[in-house]
């Protein structure tokens, strides 16, 4: 079997990657980043290798690569004989890869296959295949052959892969931990489940969870950590006070998750003690600046912070936690981050309420003013 994966970066060589060749299947990763590409192509494999004490390593096969820049027509001929399509590039670059999937399709309609293809996105976000869905729709036509045989089920990708440089650029250190979770009614062919993938008919309480404690939790240390000036999570996860403040936020959204979907309170508080141990890998060194990236995306109205937020609002249940580490991230300042600066223009200009309303879509006035309260109280803290 084949597929083309999106985003031959730290998840996509880093899990994706590895559980294809499991499952026995050529990989064609499509990236732009050119050195990956050269080197994927000249050495069909590379090597991941896990973070803990064993180092044990896997060399992962039957791979090549591609410049979806420079080679569009060769991205196109592998995604018309693919047999599954996969993302791991980020949320706001599916729609740049979309026009390309088009093209893709168009190529498997015009062969006259009816063989069934699932593209899953492999991204932090809830409905992110769906989402990759509509963008594709905008460059086809006629949505007839996608509506019948293109399938994209959304899915929960987990596992800490961080920002990491070695002399062999294709060399990939990876947390022992994963986890990837398929929403199965979005699948349009029968034949394809992978082996290690949790296939499950209900997919956003899975999403909800990860993104709600892993990603919320993530975010709180990074931002938190940032303001008391560290640079990485293990240095942060150090800091008793930044410890008690991911548990409090974690107690916050395992609140509202377990109301809303019924997860037994005791698995939950294993779930977050294996998340914080997570975090503790002494194996790791992960870059607060990777975790705290594009800060306006983690602001969103569906993302880590503020649907669990406006969620606990409805339910009348504090979250004085939560509403703490929201305005961490409104204050998080890294230079290099085109969204961080684009947040401090947008405060220095227009009024808080104005701001806060246009990144996060929060109108609810009392949830608004509280957010702001928490802005100005990191703003006089803030480097
Ligand atoms: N790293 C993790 O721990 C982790 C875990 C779970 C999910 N994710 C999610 O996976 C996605 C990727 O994250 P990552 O950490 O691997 O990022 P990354 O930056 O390591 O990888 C992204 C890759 O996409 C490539 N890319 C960027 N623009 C492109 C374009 N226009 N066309 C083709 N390729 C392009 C980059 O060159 C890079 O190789 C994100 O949505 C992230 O939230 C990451
Ligand atoms: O990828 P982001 O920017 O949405 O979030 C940063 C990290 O929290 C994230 O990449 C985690 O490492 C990952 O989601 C763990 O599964």
């Amino acid at each position: 079997m084949k597929a083309v994966h999106f985003g031959a970066g730290n998840i996509g060589r880093g899990f994706i990657g590895e559980i294809l060749h499991r499952n026995n299947i050529d990989i064609t990763f499509v990236d732009v980043n050119d050195t990956i590409i050269a080197a994927l192509k000249e050495r069909g494999a590379y090597t991941i290798e896990l973070a803990d004490s064993t180092h044990e390593q896997l060399t992962v096969t039957h791979v090549t690569g591609l410049n979806n820049r420079t080679e569009p027509e060769k991205v196109v001929e592998a995604i018309q004989t693919a047999d599954l399509l996969t993302t791991a590039i980020g949320p706001a670059i599916l729609p740049h890869i979309a026009p390309l999937i088009a093209e893709g399709i168009e190529a498997r309609m015009n062969a006259g296959s009816t063989q069934p293809l699932d593209i899953i996105a492999c991204e932090n976000m809830i409905g992110g295949s769906a989402f990759l869905a509509e963008e594709v729709k905008k460059h086809l036509s006629d949505t007839a052959y996608l509506d019948t045989y293109i399938g994209f089920p959304n899915a929960a990708v987990d596992r800490i892969v961080p920002q990491q440089a070695h002399e062999d650029p294709l060399f990939v250190t990876v947390e022992p931990f994963s986890e990837w979770v398929v929403d199965e009614t979005g699948c349009r062919s029968d034949k394809i489940r992978l082996a290690d993938v949790h296939y499950v008919a209900d997919l956003a309480p899975y999403i909800e969870r990860k993104l709600f404690s892993v990603n919320t939790g993530h975010a709180t240390v990074a931002y938190t950590g940032a303001l008391f000036g560290y640079r990485t999570i293990d240095e942060a996860m150090a800091d008793a006070l930044v410890v008690a403040q991911l548990k409090s936020v974690l107690a916050e959204t395992g609140r509202l998750l377990c109301a809303k979907w019924g997860f037994d309170e005791d698995a939950h508080a294993t779930y977050i003690d294996t998340i914080i141990g997570r975090f503790q890998n002494k194996h790791i060194s992960d870059d607060i600046q990777r975790v705290a990236r594009t800060p306006i995306r983690k602001l969103g109205h569906d993302e880590r912070f503020i649907k669990p937020l406006r969620e606990l609002h409805a339910m009348q249940l504090p979250a004085p936690h939560l509403l703490a580490a929201a305005g961490m991230v409104f204050n998080y300042n890294d230079p290099e981050d085109e969204q961080s600066r684009q947040l401090h223009e947008m405060l220095k200009t227009r009024p808080v309420e104005q701001v806060i309303t246009e990144v996060t879509g929060l109108t609810a006035p009392e949830l608004v003013a509280e957010l702001k309260d928490n802005i100005t109280r990191y703003a006089r803290l803030a480097v």
